[in-house]
């Protein structure tokens, strides 16, 4: 199973910067993760973007109307998504605009983090941090603070 984080925007802020690696390198404990940045682009060139990027892999798109799920269920939600296909599964997280529809309804599936909507980066370091939370998880390991 190997994760890629396809994200639209940069992360030039030094802080938030090292604590996405930070948690980037935890994740990378457990398995291969990518992560990509796309330039932000009108929508129909994201939808290319997010396409070409997410080429054969299983595609969970970040949305705040998407699916609510606790921590134990989006590790298995995680798990089922890596048994799929290749074992690829893409994350996806939009811009100040958000997900174009295009590639909201191509996605196999729509996870909210929460009700509460955050800037794309910050949604950025909160997935990070869920996909190592989930991978101590599925190992049944403590999670390191
Ligand atoms: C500022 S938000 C976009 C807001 C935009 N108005 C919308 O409704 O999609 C930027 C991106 O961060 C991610 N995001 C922000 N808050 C989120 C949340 N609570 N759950 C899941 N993804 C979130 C989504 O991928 C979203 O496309």
């Amino acid at each position: 199973m190997r994760i890629v984080v396809v994200a639209v925007g940069r992360v030039k802020d030094k802080p938030l910067r090292a604590a996405l690696d930070d948690y980037l390198g935890r994740v990378r404990r457990y398995m291969p993760c990518d992560e990509i940045e796309l330039e932000d682009a009108p929508p129909a060139r994201l939808v290319e973007l997010f396409a070409k990027k997410t080429d054969g892999s299983t595609t969970i798109a970040l949305e705040v109307m998407g699916r609510a799920l606790d921590s134990p269920s989006f590790a298995r939600t995680i798990e089922r998504a890596g048994s799929r296909g290749k074992g690829v599964v893409s994350f996806l997280i939009g811009g100040a605009d958000g997900i174009p529809p295009e590639t909201s309804r191509a996605a196999h599936d729509r996870l909210s983090l929460s009700t509460l909507t955050f800037p794309h980066r910050l949604a950025r370091l909160v997935l990070v941090e869920q996909i190592y939370r989930a991978m101590t998880i599925l190992r049944g390991e403590p999670y390191a603070h």
